[in-house]
């Protein structure tokens, strides 16, 4: 099954002893089968809370505000077995580090077996041999062989694509990478990019990819979502937001991407300042602490959503249509 997926105005604080943390603000996002979504922002910027959030899978000092729908269906109001069975068959996680995502005891073969636990109509033979083929598809090469390893056993690249490998195996209609190259080398995230590219050729669900690397996203996205502080602060087609990107975070953001430095530097350039205190998040604009476009209203309004076309948003005062 695939369909499309929206937050609308979702909010998500976290319940601490320090005060609540408000790691998710008003957020609107949508995206729709066969479209691969960026997620980009610095460290602790919410982006982890919304893909888990989407997930289903906050902890449990979450609170949560807003709608998700998938398909639509409003997510919060299934039933905790519905909620269950769409977060396994529908909806896939594929996390940073990928060893949290195997038990360390059991073979590949054995636990990919175990992803499979929706397709009632295939018999443990058919099982393993599906799981071939798919470890074939995310380039693991001797899959036989390696069916009968143990996580420990494989590279840290093998181990993500593994990852990929189960998650397709359940077939979902949401699939969420999050920092999915983030603990590799170099080599290997080209490599995980490179295989993410082919697998998207084929794949007519929805594919989003967290990432605090530019390169990735403009390598793998259809559309972005610019994080900053909880709030989402610019939206829009990839070549919108590389291109003639307007949130001054963006821009700014988009000036520190190494990536587009041709020469070795000794010390990346990076914004002045850090994120604002989540538990006592700024009463106007969220940004305007490190703006240095920031006027009278930033400190004290919240900014409007400013649409620039059909698809590209920005929420900001100095931003025009
Ligand atoms: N379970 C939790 N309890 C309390 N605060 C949390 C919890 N999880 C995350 N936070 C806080 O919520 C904010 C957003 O965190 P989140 O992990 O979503 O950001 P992120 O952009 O994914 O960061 P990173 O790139 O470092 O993973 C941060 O201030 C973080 O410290």
């Amino acid at each position: 099954m695939t369909g499309s997926l929206s937050a609308i105005d979702l909010s998500v604080r976290y319940e601490t002893p320090h005060g609540a943390v408000h790691a998710l603000r008003h957020v609107d996002i949508e995206a729709h089968p066969g479209e691969v979504i960026g997620i980009v922002g610095e460290s602790g910027c919410g982006k982890s809370t919304l893909v888990t959030a989407l997930a289903n899978l906050l902890p449990a000092n979450a609170r949560i505000d807003g709608s998700i729908s998938y398909n639509g269906v409003d997510l919060a109001k299934l039933d905790a077995h519905h909620q269950r069975l769409l977060r396994g068959d529908e909806i896939a996680l594929v996390s940073q580090d990928p060893m949290t995502a195997f038990n360390p005891v059991l073979t590949i073969g054995d636990q990919l077996v175990d992803f499979q636990h929706h397709r009632k109509d295939l018999g443990r033979a058919q099982k393993r041999a599906r799981i071939a083929a798919m470890l074939g598809r995310v380039g693991i090469a001797d899959a036989e062989r390696r069916m009968n390893s143990y996580p420990h056993e494989l590279s840290g690249g093998m181990r993500q694509r593994v990852a990929i490998a189960a998650s397709l195996l359940t077939d979902p209609g949401l699939l969420i990478a999050d920092e999915p190259t983030t603990a590799l080398d170099v080599t290997m995230e080209a490599q995980i990019i490179h295989l993410l590219r082919e697998l998207r050729r084929d794949y007519n669900g929805i594919i989003i990819v967290v990432s605090h690397h530019l390169g990735v996203i403009a390598e793998l996205c259809d559309r972005v979502y610019v994080m900053y502080a909880g709030e989402v602060v610019e939206g829009g087609e990839v070549d919108a937001i590389f291109h003639d990107a307007r949130h001054p975070y963006t821009q700014a953001l988009l000036a520190c991407d190494p990536a587009r430095f041709h020469e070795r530097l000794d010390r990346l350039p990076t914004i002045p300042g850090s994120l604002p205190n989540l538990t006592q998040p700024p009463m106007g604009c969220v940004y305007a602490p490190r703006c240095d476009r920031a006027f009278a209203p930033c400190g004290s309004v919240a900014p409007p959503l400013v649409k620039l076309s059909a698809s590209h948003v920005a929420r900001c005062h100095a931003v025009t249509p």
